[in-house]
């Protein structure tokens, strides 16, 4: 390749047919227009019945029609990246830069460390030069059973590492490998696989045995001397830091079984006081780009959950692409990959896959200035992620001037960088606010992003054909809703934070990724429209009062193109982005669940902090389950399990529609035909139908089954009283 000539490393396209998007857009919009002119001509006057229903109408749906808007704007100026990997190679050959990943743990018991291993294994064996490869596992739960596995992981590196380079297979997190049929069908069945395997499963005992007795064998506690960081060690919330360089990648003699460099393995627990707020995974990110910048410092940071296994062992290098380009990559600060989910079942139960965000709306933020930071998955530049801003003369040099000058042992760096993760480090400093991670947010990853981009920096969304990463989601329901109700709380405080999307960004970023911010920011309060649309209509169809237009009204016209338009298009981006039509059901249960309960509860709780009531936590979500549970999953049974507020919203909500329907049901057996309601009001049946149909899988919970995934009868009774009275004082009062 001609030295100095400009190629460019990666390509960006844009999305085909925006126009006739766009002029479908315009036509749903016109529709949307009709809707309010009717609610607002129709309106009952002052003093008349039912004037506080139409405007609780109105309001409801001009907030449908405002975030409408918003989902417009990441549909309007999609893009599509592509990236050339033989050129940087051939362009930086053995001048690529040091990358550093970042892996978090925070709970053995709900995060196995075998699963862990797994995953850090997987990176270790990126298809990249190991000399500039460092791996970092953060462990919040301090636990010696973690380290234990890691030791083990280390030595099983030795075997593991070449042995995916020798064959080049794919994936390379053991557990998945060996778990592919693909790879059971016509792999290697020789001698080296058996042996490999054998390897491993014998590490897989060690580890699960050890996870299991809660202890970790005696000898082995001998044989290494970071065990014995523990004698110190009170709990999980008090302990000093622990930090064990495991294999040092700068030792000429970290060698593995072929003679080849290993990449460089640490283990950090930073220090943990009870009394000292430990910020949770931001607080660990933040320990580990101060620690690893004291040992590896490179340049690039990959960031990942504990679960989130490398599927693809070129990543690094398409990463890389969006970084070193000579002329589009000086104010890229992060490349974000999709999170992927190795454990869906095939229609998506829980609609966990998120693959609309993922496959529409991530393309539409990356034609702004590129999508948010979603904590896993993620490459960062490590001086944006570390405060600084973009200007325009901020070019980068990749060769390092190397700063560890004077090797050092071991002990000596372990003993010098161990302070840098000290929770009295940051006092008086600007870790948390303007340097790192951003503390104070459950989310602290979109918030980080948005930090990051109010500063001049763009991002880049990369949505490979073969997956990068591959996580585990969610396998309840109230794992779900509860992981939901985090995210909606995190993103809805972002509206009220220092960095709003709303007012501090803007001018800083564009007016599409504002819009794209608030399509998560207001998730929370999306929760009061849906509610009043799930309950008011259903109690109006119940006492055959009409509050939208009857068929024969020409007003009925931009309700049906506006409902069904919008129901088939959906549908249509759910079928394209690799859906079924199952799938697409399950989604709008969850759609509605997710609004009436988490997001819902977020809304309160959000509101709750402000008045300085509560305080945000993070519930780490568990990634695995019993049996029986997960027999349940793989049957697509929906798992309820327990008795949350967030059911007991769900359970009412679901039994005041089916006494709606029973009553109207009732009256047309009785007098009516069932012709003339359809006439009538025909969106109030079918609102109310469609809500007693989608809830199905709920009046089985609550009546029907028997197994330990439904839900508990007092929450049954609970529900059914509540409903009942509700829906015979509606009766009788209003
Ligand atoms: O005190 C804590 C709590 C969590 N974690 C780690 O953070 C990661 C994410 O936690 P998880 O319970 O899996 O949450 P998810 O909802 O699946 O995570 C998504 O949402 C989070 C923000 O809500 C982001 O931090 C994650 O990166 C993103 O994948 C895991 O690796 C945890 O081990 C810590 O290191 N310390
Ligand atoms: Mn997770």
């Amino acid at each position: 390749m001609e030295r100095g000539k400009y190629i460019p490393l990666f390509e960006t396209k844009e999305a085909k047919g925006r126009v006739f998007y766009r002029l479908f857009a315009v036509t749903v919009f016109l529709g949307i227009c009709c809707i309010w002119a009717y609610r607002i001509s129709k309106m009952p006057r002052k003093g008349e019945d039912g004037r506080w229903v139409w405007i609780g109408l109105l309001g409801a749906e001009l907030w449908f029609s405002l975030y409408w808007v918003i989902t417009q704007a990441v549909r309007w100026k999609s893009v599509f990246r592509c990236t050339f990997k033989d050129r940087l190679s051939q362009r930086y050959k053995n001048e690529l830069p040091e990358v550093d990943i970042f892996v978090c743990t925070a709970n053995f018991k709900i995060e196995p460390p075998i699963m862990v291993v797994n995953t850090v294994l997987s990176v270790m064996a990126y298809d990249y030069l190991p000399e500039k490869l460092s791996v970092y596992l953060s462990d919040d739960g301090g636990s010696d059973l973690t380290f234990y596995a890691l030791l083990e992981a280390s030595k099983f590196a030795k075997h593991w590492i070449p042995y995916c380079k020798k064959f080049n297979v794919e994936p390379r997190s053991p557990a998945a490998y060996f778990a592919s049929k693909s790879n059971l069908d016509h792999s290697h069945h020789n001698e080296v696989w058996v042996d490999i395997k054998k390897l491993y499963e014998e590490m897989e005992d060690r580890i699960e045995i050890a996870t299991k007795l809660g202890r970790i064998p005696e000898e082995e506690r001998f044989k290494h001397r970071g065990f014995s960081q523990w004698d110190s060690y009170s709990s999980q919330l008090d302990h000093d830091t622990i930090l064990q360089i495991l294999i040092d990648g700068k030792d000429p003699n970290a060698k593995d079984i072929d003679g080849c460099a290993l990449p460089g393995l640490v283990y950090l627990a930073r220090e943990k006081r009870p009394q000292h707020p430990h910020h949770f995974k931001a607080g660990a990110m933040n320990a580990l780009i101060r620690v690893s910048s004291k040992i590896s410092n490179g340049p690039i940071i990959l960031n990942l959950d504990c679960d989130m296994y490398s599927n693809n062992s070129l990543s690094i290098q398409d990463a890389l692409c969006f970084f070193m380009d000579k002329e589009k990559s000086h104010d890229i600060a992060f490349v974000q990959y999709p999170q992927h989910f190795g454990n869906l079942t095939k229609n998506d139960i829980y609609s966990n896959s998120l693959r609309v965000g993922f496959n529409v709306e991530f393309h539409g933020l990356d034609g702004y200035e590129g999508p948010l930071y979603i904590g896993t998955g993620c490459f960062h530049r490590r001086d944006a992620l570390c405060g600084r801003k973009f200007t325009k003369d901020c070019k980068f040099e990749w060769k390092k001037d190397d700063d560890h000058k004077t090797p050092k042992s071991i002990l000596e760096l372990e003993e010098e960088t161990k302070p840098l993760a000290s929770y009295t480090y940051e006092e008086n400093t600007q870790w948390g606010k303007e340097m790192g991670l951003r503390y104070g947010c459950p989310v602290e990853d979109v918030i980080t992003g948005l930090s990051i981009q109010c500063r001049g920096w763009k991002s880049v969304y990369f949505n490979p054909e073969r997956k990068a990463f591959i996580g585990i989601a969610p396998t309840t329901l109230p794992q779900t809703l509860v992981q939901q109700r985090r995210w909606a709380e995190g993103d809805f405080q972002i509206l009220f934070c220092k960095y709003s999307p709303l007012w501090y960004a803007h001018g800083k970023i564009s007016l599409g990724l504002q819009f794209g911010y608030c399509l998560y920011c207001l998730w929370a309060p999306i929760s009061l429209p849906v509610l009043y649309y799930a309950i008011i209509p259903s109690f109006y169809l119940l006492k055959g009062i009409s509050l939208f237009p009857q068929v024969s009204s020409p007003w009925f016209l931009p309700f049906a193109y506006v409902i069904s338009t919008q129901y088939i298009y959906n549908l249509a981006e759910f079928l394209w982005s690799g859906g079924t039509i199952l799938g697409w059901w399950y989604e709008q249960r969850m759609w509605l669940y997710k609004r009436t309960s988490s997001y819902f509860f977020a809304f309160i709780d959000t509101i709750l902090k402000m008045v300085g009531f509560t305080d945000s936590t993070f519930v780490v979500t568990a990634k695995f389950i019993d049996e029986d549970v997960l027999k349940r999953y793989e049957k697509e049974i929906m798992e309820f399990g327990d008795s949350s507020p967030m059911l007991t919203i769900l359970a009412t909500l679901a039994m005041l529609n089916l006494f709606c329907f029973v009553g109207v049901v009732n009256k047309v057996i009785m007098n009516g035909s069932i012709f003339r309601l359809c006439k009538t009001m025909p969106l109030q049946t079918l609102l109310c139908s469609a809500l007693v149909l989608i809830n199905l899988p709920l009046y089985q919970g609550l009546f029907l089954r028997n197994d330990k995934g439904k839900l508990p009868s007092s929450l049954a009774l609970k529900s059914f009283v509540v409903a009942l009275l509700a829906c015979t004082s509606f009766t009788l009062l209003c």
